[in-house]
């Protein structure tokens, strides 16, 4: 069987708010895309890895890789508009089938043991998608009043999301919607079954300043090891 990792990296990084986007901010030292490059490289299965980046932002990786003398094998895809469209363009790089995750790179405190695990589920499954359960209440604010919603039927989603690659090319023949704010989501409208797992609370997305602070505080814990 075949693996490959498609690695998001494609974005602006608004929220986050840096002249640098988030995805090269350095977190112990080094970029936080090289991070998740090595989580990938040291799941035992060996994915082939896709990097997709914005392609005015290649250059400065590339010298990013020289000054940190970073040499995991990878090939850059370029990125889309929306995530969906970062994601089908990696999708579209690859060729023949297997098993592909799809993973955001602003993710890097992913272990090589839960990437491990998805990959199997989604061999066996057709897809895998990691979550974890709230641990805040939730609360729908659409409705007036406002209802609370029970958190025991919810789960948080997280990447990576696996597929096997057969079942993305055919979702991701859906042209994009708003909605798909995740390739599970592109899935379920396409008619499959969503598969999902435990994730991991570590496994947080970089999003707001003080995502950076607790990445930083917890990859010195050695949390993913
Ligand atoms: N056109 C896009 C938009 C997003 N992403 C990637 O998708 C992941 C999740 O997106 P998000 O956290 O929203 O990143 P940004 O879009 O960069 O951030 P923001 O929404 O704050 O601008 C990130 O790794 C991001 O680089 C991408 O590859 N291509
Ligand atoms: C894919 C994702 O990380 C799953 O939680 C999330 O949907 C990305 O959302 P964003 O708004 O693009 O950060």
């Amino acid at each position: 069987m075949k693996y490959y990792a498609i690695l998001v990296a494609g974005g602006s990084g608004n929220r986050m708010n840096t002249t640098v986007a988030k995805q090269f901010l350095l977190l112990n030292g080094r970029p936080v895309l090289m991070h998740t490059i090595e989580a990938f490289h040291q799941c035992v299965l060996n994915p082939d890895i896709l990097l997709v980046l914005n392609i005015h932002q290649q250059g400065y990786w590339k010298e990013l890789c020289q000054k940190y003398n970073f040499e995991v094998p990878h090939r850059i895809i370029n990125g889309g508009a929306q995530r969906y469209h970062s994601v089908k363009n990696g999708l579209d790089a690859i060729e023949g089938n297997g098993v592909v995750a799809v993973h955001d790179a602003v993710r890097p405190l992913i272990s090589p043991a839960l990437i491990l695990e998805s990959f199997k589920v989604a061999e066996e499954k057709g897809n895998c998608i990691v979550g974890i359960t709230p641990t805040d209440s939730i609360r729908n604010i659409a409705v007036q009043p406002t209802v609370a919603i029970s958190r025991t039927d919810l789960i948080l989603v997280q990447t990576p999301q696996t597929f096997r690659i057969d079942v993305l090319r055919a979702a991701y023949q859906t042209p994009y919607r708003s909605e798909f704010t995740d390739d599970a989501s592109v899935a379920e409208y396409a008619g499959y079954e969503i598969n999902t797992i435990e994730g991991a609370r570590e496994n947080i997305k970089i999003t707001y300043p003080e995502d950076l602070e607790i990445a930083s505080i917890l990859i010195k814990k050695g949390v993913t090891e």
